[in-house]
């Protein structure tokens, strides 16, 4: 069964439809890539999938079950879990703080759990943070303020902080941005292993070179539609695809 399947989900904003009656699967375990040209709908689609829009029309399935109707955070209970394009971060805390926050998502009343946590959940709590710093090859900067941090490397930490929440699906907003040749190569790998560790990806991303390289299967958008989706050789040779590429840029 697909982890995640959408059926006929649109979106109107007035008279302009930015998602047109959308409908495919992520399998688990995968690496799923959504593309196209500026304005097919990318931005908007993922946040019907994250719940931060709900659909004029049509339906999200999560491991089966309708989530059409659920919040953001209910969604992320059940371990759909997103980052954002740009970088959300406690820019005053450090990477280990930032990260030990983000576990805090995870429950239903965060500040109130903080407050009257018991020691014991505390330690296990920062042996967690321990283990994702390391997951993320940021231990080394467990104590730099979050502001002090590269571009790139705040990015990763915003990788870091989601998967403190233990996501099943993990739903990335175009993470390449902005990073340089070998932070790429070091995010694509660690995307690689949460893959490997089970968990299932969705990527917007217009960095074509990564997206090809990553991805195992890769949807493609145009004008708010399904155009195509395959492999990334499937992708390339498509001629419908190039020809949208084209025709956005002219
Ligand atoms: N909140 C909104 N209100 C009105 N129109 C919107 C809104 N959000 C998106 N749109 C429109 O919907 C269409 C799809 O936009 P969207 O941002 O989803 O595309 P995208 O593929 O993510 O584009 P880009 O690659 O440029 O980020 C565009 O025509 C956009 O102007």
């Amino acid at each position: 069964m697909p982890i995640l399947s959408l059926h006929e989900v649109t979106k109107a904003f007035g008279g302009l439809v930015a998602v047109n009656r959308a409908t495919f699967s992520v399998e688990p375990g995968s690496i799923h890539g959504l593309i196209g040209p500026n304005g097919a709908g990318k931005t908007t689609l993922f946040s019907l999938i994250t719940g931060f829009y709900r659909p004029t029309m049509g339906r999200v399935e999560l491991d089966g079950e309708d989530i059409t109707r659920l919040s953001t955070s209910a969604r992320a209970r059940k371990g759909l879990v997103r980052t954002f394009q740009g970088t959300v971060l406690f820019s005053d805390l450090t990477v280990e703080e930032n990260i030990a926050n983000g576990m805090l998502a995870e429950s239903s009343s965060p500040w109130t759990d903080w407050l009257f946590e018991s020691p014991a959940s505390r330690s296990s709590r920062q042996e967690r943070a321990a283990a994702i710093m390391d997951y993320a090859r940021l231990s080394d900067l467990r104590n730099v303020g979050a502001k002090d941090l590269s571009h790139g490397q705040q990015r990763v930490l915003g990788i870091a902080i989601a998967l403190a929440a233990k996501p099943r699906l993990l739903l990335l907003d175009e993470p390449f941005t902005g990073m340089t040749a070998s932070e790429k190569n070091r995010l694509a790998e660690m995307l690689r292993r949460i893959r490997e560790d089970g968990a299932t990806i969705v990527l917007v991303e217009h960095d074509m070179r990564t997206v090809m390289r990553l991805c195992d299967v890769i949807t493609v958008l145009n004008f708010g539609s399904v155009l195509t989706e395959g492999t990334p050789e499937q992708v390339r040779r498509h001629p419908e695809v190039m020809a949208a590429y084209l025709g956005s840029a002219a």
